[in-house]
């Protein structure tokens, strides 16, 4: 049944010659009206996003708790103020690397609708957001939303404020305009998602058969598209990441008073470092790659049919060359191979200047991607054992220790499931595309633990632009992206409420 069929059905009643003029005009009216509402309230929502962006919600400093605290807090009254009962959920304290604990911010969860004859859908989402800051880079500020051509540009615009407000604009269309939701809605917004989603596990276990008993579908719009092509996911890489900390003397020293007499902690931890990667990007971790699942004859082919342009990519980047240049290896490195990425030395001395010293204790930050079949408890061992073998073998007085603070499994959908037909007739319905069927190279934490311990199926519908730069300097979403998304929600529901219930 599409928007059309729906219409007749409610007019039974009416007599059949008037049913059949209006059949093919009324659901059509309806689908307009919701999609005009979006667009005569375009600045409205530009100004919400604008107040989102504004709380710098950054949940890997501690310092910004308090910040993160007032964002769940505004995620909850917005979804209170469209209609929908709201909890915040608490799901208890983050354990510190220094022994101490900090309140984790609430998951907030909302219910729009309960009726048992229509499917429920729960909409995933998070409000927290990797740190920016205006001297790393940023044209602009990074938490004063800022429009240069259409384009929305702040931390956190599109990964993920914009995608979660978009859906909760797209409940609030339908209220507005008194039409009825045609499926059950619920959300359930996280504020850790950019450090693993601490918390987050343990309260969908305990929620398992409570909030989630009724939940047909799980939605995440918590990625991009791979070009100007809107896009399903249907898969996601994991993340393992490590902290490697190499301490020796009690002090930072002069390197021209102590230099030469003392192992330096530095020395070591790059000496380890490089034994992760070879420049030709080959791990040298014994066993992740033999736990890689093969490129299938029919993945390959997916691969080759998708539009992707390989210069425009190095354009964007603004790279002149690539590790792989034909289009399949490079979108097979990029979402189902995995790589070790090294991100940052705390300890280092990283200020302009030349300060000359040797740092006492130094910590690399590096984390490996996961793909299918990896595990992250496997991973763990690999990298620890193996570092720790490369550690000795250099004779250092000074001391490694390595932890890994995020094992996020990677995620791949059954793209057979009828949830990917209603986002495909989503897509045609706004677009008049076809989608791309991608994966993801990042990597969303829980995706894969709600699929294992609720059992429920999760597509990925994203609404984010290729050119986001997300975790970079000017992360922007487009208005174009923001606005024509929250109708991609719309008609995607509307898609949902035709799949056959069981
Ligand atoms: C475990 C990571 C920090 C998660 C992060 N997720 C996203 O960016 C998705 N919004 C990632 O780096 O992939």
């Amino acid at each position: 049944m599409n928007f059309h069929e729906e219409s007749h059905c409610q007019m039974i009643g009416f007599s059949f010659v008037f049913v059949f003029l209006m059949w093919t005009g009324v659901g059509a009216i309806r689908f307009d009206h919701l999609t005009h509402y979006v667009n005569s309230h375009e600045e409205e929502f530009v100004e919400t996003l604008r107040k989102w962006v504004a709380v710098e919600s950054d949940s890997s400093d501690i310092s910004k708790r308090s910040d993160l605290h007032k964002m769940m807090d505004l995620t909850a009254e917005k979804l209170r103020v469209i209609g929908g009962s709201v909890a915040m959920v608490d799901v208890g304290m983050q354990a510190l690397a220094n022994g101490s604990t900090i309140d984790l911010p609430k998951v907030v969860t909302a219910q729009f609708g309960n009726d048992p004859n229509k499917h429920t859908v729960c909409i995933y989402g998070h409000v927290d957001v990797q740190p920016a800051k205006k001297e790393d880079g940023w044209a602009t500020d990074p938490y004063q939303l800022t429009d240069i051509n259409g384009n929305l540009y702040g931390r956190g615009a599109s990964d993920n404020k914009a995608p979660v407000l978009a859906w909760i604009h797209t409940v609030e269309v339908y209220r507005a305009l008194n039409i009825e939701l045609p499926v059950n809605v619920k959300f359930l917004i996280e504020g850790m998602e950019e450090t693993g989603s601490d918390g987050l596990d343990a309260m969908i276990m305990a929620q398992r058969d409570t909030f989630f008993t009724d939940v047909d579908y799980i939605i995440i719009s918590d990625c991009g598209w791979l070009s100007r092509r809107p896009a399903l996911t249907y898969g996601t890489r994991g993340n393992c990441y490590f902290f490697a900390e190499v301490s020796g003397p009690k002090k930072d020293l002069h390197s021209g008073v102590y230099g030469g007499t003392v192992v330096e902690p530095m020395t070591d931890l790059i000496g380890i470092m490089d034994k992760l990667i070879s420049p030709s990007g080959e791990i040298l971790i014994p066993g992740i790659r033999e736990a890689v699942a093969a490129l299938s004859d029919e993945e390959w082919k997916i691969y080759q049919d998708i539009e992707f342009d390989v210069q425009r990519y190095k354009e964007d980047i603004g790279i002149g060359e690539l590790m792989y240049n034909n289009k399949v290896d490079l979108l097979a490195h990029r979402w189902r191979h995995p790589t070790v990425s090294i991100h940052g030395i705390e300890g280092a001395f990283s200020a302009p200047g030349t300060k000359t010293v040797i740092p006492a204790k130094v910590t690399a930050k590096f984390s490996i991607r996961q793909v299918p079949n990896m595990d992250p408890a496997v991973v763990e061992k690999q990298v620890t054992d193996y570092l720790n073998a490369a550690f000795s073998k250099r004779k250092s007085p000074n001391k490694l220790n390595v932890t890994m603070v995020i094992g996020a499994k990677p995620w791949l959908a059954d793209v057979n499931n009828p949830l990917y037909e209603a986002g495909r007739a989503a897509v045609k319905r706004v677009f008049d595309v076809e989608p791309d069927m991608i994966r993801e190279g990042g990597t969303i934490p829980i995706a894969k633990s709600f699929e294992d311990v609720t059992g429920k199926s999760i597509l990925m519908l994203p609404i984010g632009g290729f050119d986001d730069g997300l975790h970079s300097q000017n992360e922007k979403i487009s208005r174009y992206n923001y606005i024509e998304g929250t109708k991609l929600f719309i008609s995607f529901l509307h898609e949902v409420s035709q799949i056959k219930k069981r």
